[in-house]
């Protein structure tokens, strides 16, 4: 029984049902159909209120099976989760999403013979991902698409982003602890699993394989996608209240999809973009539309070097920091110090990343998602996420007038305004 007598089952399974009530009602005052396992299914339009009602509801419903499961059932289902991702890494490389057909059916012989591969073992992968509604087998060995295996077939950036999770990044995991026994006390990108398993930092493994890297780069769209929507950002900070024809630096914005984005919102200000790649670079240029491209411009430069823009309205870096260490970050804001004391006073840094939260600031599911992100930085790149202190701490060392002013944006995504003050 909990605190007040009331039992705990029973209070989370209330919230359970209190939640799904929320999403039935807004869905029929939305008109919206109910979604299934199907591969035609909808999926349900979320408003804010919804998601936060969705996340109550995972919270919720995660809690009360745990409780009720107890932690040896729970080791029973968790023990063997890398086995579920063998099944995926199968299915994906073997193009099983692509080969079963979207709105048809297949039979085990047929969709075996055009993966290549021999019946046996794609029946028991493709038998153990149905178990979980992916794919849905019909009748004994004929398959059809369930709504989440039709994603993967009909979405090439999901398609990139598993691909590159249960190849490289999986084997790269896999050699976490060995990463740290090498290294016990520093973490970079080369002291990372990702390098203990490929011999190199990852930007250099995927140099070397220009087809991994042009994966990786696909899957990142798949991730914008799911957690860090770039629509969110125009609300987060006010874009307009900066000086008519002002200009933006986007620093590490790669092929300056922001930049685009944010310019066809607010036509008052220029964008430039700038980057260490070459390829990035010319690949945004060619994007350009018409309403943007007198506004929006690129620069090669690195941004470990003096930051060579100095009449900026605001400077914006985009998950870049994450990818880095903390002695790292501190060169990468050090460099921007002598062009943020030619601007005006107080200049808005602008950091947008993911923040981590404070202890219970965030339900457990949601704390869980942004750990997963965390735990992604170190394997891939020896760094990590950072609560909002871990970035005003990296400020203060880069400089100690930097000051946070403001922290914009509600969800995963944050965004950390800082100012350089100008006294000294
Ligand atoms: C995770 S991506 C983020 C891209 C973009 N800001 C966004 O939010 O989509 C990191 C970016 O940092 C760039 N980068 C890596 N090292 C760099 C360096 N030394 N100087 C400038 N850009 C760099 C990469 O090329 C890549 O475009």
């Amino acid at each position: 029984m909990g605190l007040a007598g009331q039992s705990e089952l029973l209070r989370l399974s209330q919230t359970v049902l209190q939640a799904t009530s929320a999403i039935v009602r807004h869905l029929q005052e939305t008109n919206q159909e109910e979604p299934s396992f199907h591969q035609n299914s909808p999926v349900i339009q979320n408003d804010d209120t919804i998601e936060a009602t969705r996340i109550l509801l995972n919270d919720a419903a995660h809690s009360l099976l745990r409780l009720v499961n107890g932690p040896v059932n729970e080791f029973r289902s968790f023990f063997m989760t890398q086995y579920d991702l063998a099944a995926y890494q199968v299915a994906l490389e073997f193009e099983l999403f692509r080969n079963v057909p979207l709105n048809g059916k297949i039979n085990l012989s047929e969709l075996a013979q055009k993966a290549g591969i021999d019946k046996d073992r794609c029946g028991r992968v493709v038998k153990h991902l149905a178990t979980q509604h992916v794919f849905n087998e019909i009748q004994s060995d004929i398959f059809e698409h369930s709504a989440t295996s039709a994603l993967i077939a009909r979405d090439p950036s999901i398609e990139a982003l598993l691909l590159s999770q249960v190849d490289e990044m999986f084997r790269a995991a896999s050699e976490s602890s060995t990463c740290v026994q090498n290294t016990p006390f520093e973490s970079d990108s080369v002291n990372s699993p990702f390098a203990t398993r490929f011999g190199k930092p990852a930007y250099l493994w995927y140099a070397e394989n220009p087809e991994k890297g042009v994966r990786f780069a696909r899957g990142m769209a798949g991730v914008a996608q799911m957690d860090s929507p770039i629509s969110t950002l125009r609300d987060d900070f006010p874009w307009a209240s900066l000086e008519t024809s002002g200009k933006v630096v986007d620093i590490g914005g790669g092929s300056g999809h922001v930049s685009l984005h944010l310019a066809s919102q607010f036509p008052g200000l220029n964008f430039v973009v700038q980057d260490s790649s070459s390829k990035m670079l010319a690949d945004g240029q060619a994007r350009l539309t018409p309403d943007v491209v007198e506004r929006v411009s690129f620069m090669q430069h690195d941004f470990f070097s003096e930051q060579p823009i100095t009449d900026a309205s605001a400077f914006f870096i985009r998950q870049c920091l994450h990818n880095w260490n903390d002695e790292d970050c501190v060169k990468i804001i050090r460099a921007l110090v002598p062009a943020l004391e030619k601007c005006k006073p107080g200049t808005p840094l602008l950091i947008n990343d993911e923040i981590l939260p404070m202890l219970n600031q965030k339900t457990k599911f949601e704390e869980h998602l942004l750990r997963q992100y965390d735990m992604c930085m170190f394997v891939v790149f020896g760094s990590k996420q950072r609560t909002e202190k871990e970035f005003e701490k990296l400020l203060k060392r880069a400089d100690p007038r930097f000051k946070v002013v403001k922290v914009h944006g509600t969800n995963s995504m944050g965004l950390v305004e800082a100012h350089l003050s100008h006294e000294l």
